[in-house]
């Protein structure tokens, strides 16, 4: 009788981890370097996505792979070239992120002991999702919750970094429960730290701001009437920091960047709004950039040098660009909270 007929040997067993909640946070994804082939392999990723152009592949992949391919890797390399942490040999957002994940990590040891794991991903690049999903689960995280990194809700951001993690759910054998933590926009802590940061720079300017510009990551106008809510998180997000600080209408206002392609995008345009500002005689700006929780190419590159440069060139005297929550204890803190919400009957 063969070994593997013998009824009586135990069956050979794989080792199981002790179970663990696993925290996966996920921000956007980054190029791994400046170089044409990083950023063409990153940009092909990203502008191949569905969630963020939902052209028709048959349209779309011609132009993307024979024109846009052809001079953008280029073109946008040398923007990165111009912020790349060069001692770490990273972008920017992976520095940060990962300085994000450790204080939230040191947050969550000290509140759970080892019964978490906190870790990050990116929904483009690396490290994949599909990664560090296997990894967690390895780790015998037999519960993980998913954190997209953005406040706001947008289906070219939120929901592809969730579809993503569920592909990566989709290949694992003894698939962990699962959940996604909703926007986060309007907890009052996360206001807050974003309040915190704009009396931080305002108090350590001479004179005060004329306005302060909350410069949003545009999305196409057509996302907002097929019903995308990030257009309106994003007027509600200033509206309450509005609130906090104790403003009134004329000393804030909402506006949209990075604008890509011919379709029109949410309006105002930041780029056209600080030159409008500019000539209407507001010489004095600060611009805060609430969507993107770590700075990032959007917020080092195209605020604090082309739209500082519109606003220059149109009469602007001082343009200061606030920092984003990044690694801020404050904004540690309001992750910390939203993780905790979220992770209610399962700790
Ligand atoms: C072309 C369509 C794009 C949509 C729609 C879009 C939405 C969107 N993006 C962010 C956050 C980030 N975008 C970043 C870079 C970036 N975004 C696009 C295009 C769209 N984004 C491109 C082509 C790029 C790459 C840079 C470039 O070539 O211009 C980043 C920064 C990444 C980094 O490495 O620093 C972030 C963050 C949000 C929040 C959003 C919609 C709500
Ligand atoms: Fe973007
Ligand atoms: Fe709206």
């Amino acid at each position: 009788m063969s070994s593997e007929h013998s009824a009586h040997l135990p069956v050979s067993h794989p080792p199981v981890a002790k179970p663990k909640i696993g925290v996966l946070l996920a921000n956007l994804g980054t190029p791994d370097n400046y170089d044409y082939w990083s950023m063409r392999r990153y940009l092909n990723e990203f502008l191949s996505d569905r969630r963020v152009i939902d052209y028709s592949p048959w349209l779309w992949q011609p132009l993307l792979q024979l024109v846009i391919l052809s001079t953008r890797p280029s073109k946008s390399g040398a923007a990165y070239k111009s912020i790349w942490n060069e001692a770490d040999g990273e972008s920017p957002l992976m520095t940060i992120t990962k300085a994000q994940t450790k204080a939230v990590k040191a947050e969550m040891e000290k509140r759970y002991g080892g019964e978490v794991e906190v870790d990050f991903c990116m929904r483009y690049g690396n490290p994949s999702t599909k990664s560090k999903v296997a990894a967690m689960t390895a780790n015998g995280c037999r519960k993980i919750l998913f954190f997209p990194l953005y406040p706001q809700y947008a289906g070219a951001t939120t929901a592809t970094a969730n579809d993503q993690f569920f592909r990566a759910l989709m290949d694992e054998k003894f698939q962990p429960s699962s959940r996604t933590v909703p926007a986060y926009f309007d907890r009052p802590t996360y206001i807050e730290a974003l309040a915190q940061s704009v009396e931080r720079a305002y108090g350590a300017m001479e004179t005060r701001p004329d306005i302060l510009v909350c410069s949003y990551h545009g999305v196409p106008k057509r996302y907002l009437m097929e019903g995308d809510p990030y257009h309106c998180q994003c007027q509600k997000t200033t509206r309450l920091l509005k609130e906090r600080l104790g403003w009134s209408d004329t000393d804030i206002v909402t506006t949209f960047q990075s604008k890509f392609g011919p379709e029109e995008w949410l309006q105002p345009y930041t780029v056209e709004e600080v030159a409008r500002l500019a000539e209407a005689g507001k010489k004095n700006i600060a611009v805060i950039a609430p969507a993107f929780s770590a700075d990032c190419i959007e917020t080092l590159e195209e605020i604090n040098e082309e739209i500082k440069e519109s606003f220059e060139h149109a009469g602007g005297e001082h343009f200061t660009y606030i920092p984003c929550l990044n690694d801020d204890p404050a904004h540690v803190e309001a992750l910390v909270e939203v993780i905790e919400e979220n992770l209610k009957g399962w700790t």
